[in-house]
């Protein structure tokens, strides 16, 4: 297999377990190196790995993505970059992660956004700073500690939604459109017909239950292949994660390991008049990694029900 690798399937997880006479657990400290190599870090030249085991049994992986020249708030931490992971493969949940440092405070609100969450078990491979009283010491002797020992006393989704409100993870759809679905305004070009339909089905994906203001940003780049991303929320407002983060995680994934000049253009999909308002943040970022990147935004309704269907 050519170019760097992010996710592992459950079959090859098992047998790459086995030649090295580990479990699947024991198995994710050792692709944390891995995860590292991973982080394109040209501001800090601190590299995160992140790796995680979903409930099919594939492996994730994921690490940190820095922007010169943009305030900070734009990167992307390995840990998110790992669940932007999950959520583009369709993983259902998350149970094991191992990282190579202790998760900031922002990424352990983060992952609070997935049912379960406190009972995710995390392992810091490079933990120089550990709480022993809360590691449970697995059969195989790995040590994990459960996110209720890393974030106690949480503050999260509970605190805002009802019960039955898909999570992060959870298949959901914004029931999204366009108003005038048919054609696209006047003298945009046609290769954004693909790109903002991939953008809606992005937003139609995206997790924004505290706003009720989803978005998606599809990307394409010279060679016309297309990459999306749905913008994902947090509980605390704050570690919420972009729609053109999200479009570059899948970016990076598929790309080749490429710069970001290769992206040649870019839709956002969101509502007109949100509240929570992508453009000018996704411009300001867009302008400074690909400055050639032509960007356009294309505004959409919610539908009420299915069958009352408008967008513009
Ligand atoms: O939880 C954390 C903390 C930091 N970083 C990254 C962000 C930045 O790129 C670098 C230095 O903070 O490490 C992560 O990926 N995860
Ligand atoms: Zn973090």
């Amino acid at each position: 297999m050519d170019g760097p690798i992010f996710v592992i399937e459950a079959s090859e997880a098992e047998s790459m377990a086995k030649q090295s006479g580990l479990t699947v657990l024991q198995l994710l400290p050792t692709l944390v190196k891995s995860a590292q190599a991973l982080a394109r870090t040209p501001i800090s030249n601190y590299q995160v790995g992140a790796v995680g085991l979903g409930s099919s049994g594939r492996i994730f992986l994921g690490g940190n993505v820095e922007f010169p020249g943009l305030p900070l708030y734009h990167s992307i931490h390995a840990e998110q970059f790992l669940i932007t992971n999950l959520t583009l493969n369709a993983e259902p949940s998350l149970k094991y992660v191992a990282v190579s440092a202790a998760p900031c405070g922002h990424c352990r609100q983060f992952f609070q956004e997935i049912r379960h969450a406190p009972d995710i078990h995390l392992l810091i491979t490079g933990d120089s700073n550990s709480n022993h009283n809360c590691k449970t010491n697995l059969a195989n002797g790995e040590q994990f500690e459960p996110m209720s020992c890393l974030l106690p006393h949480r503050f999260g989704p509970d605190d805002l939604l009802g019960e039955d409100v898909p999570l992060l993870l959870e298949p959901h759809h914004n029931n999204l459109s366009f108003l005038s679905d048919a054609k696209l305004p006047n003298g945009v070009s046609a290769a954004f017909e693909d790109l903002r339909n991939e953008a809606l089905e992005a937003a139609n994906k995206s997790h924004a239950p505290y706003t009720n203001c989803p978005s998606g940003l599809a990307l394409m780049d010279g060679e016309g292949k297309v990459f999306s991303g749905s913008y994902m929320e947090s509980a605390a407002y704050n570690p919420s994660m972009g729609p053109v983060q999200a479009a570059l995680v899948a970016y990076v994934m598929g790309g080749r390991g490429g710069g970001y000049d290769r992206i040649v253009a870019a839709a956002l999909v969101e509502k007109q008049g949100a509240q929570a308002r992508q453009e000018e943040t996704a411009r300001l970022l867009l302008n400074e990694i690909s400055p050639k990147c032509e960007f356009k935004v294309f505004h959409c309704v919610s539908s009420p029900s299915p069958s009352s269907n408008n967008c513009n």
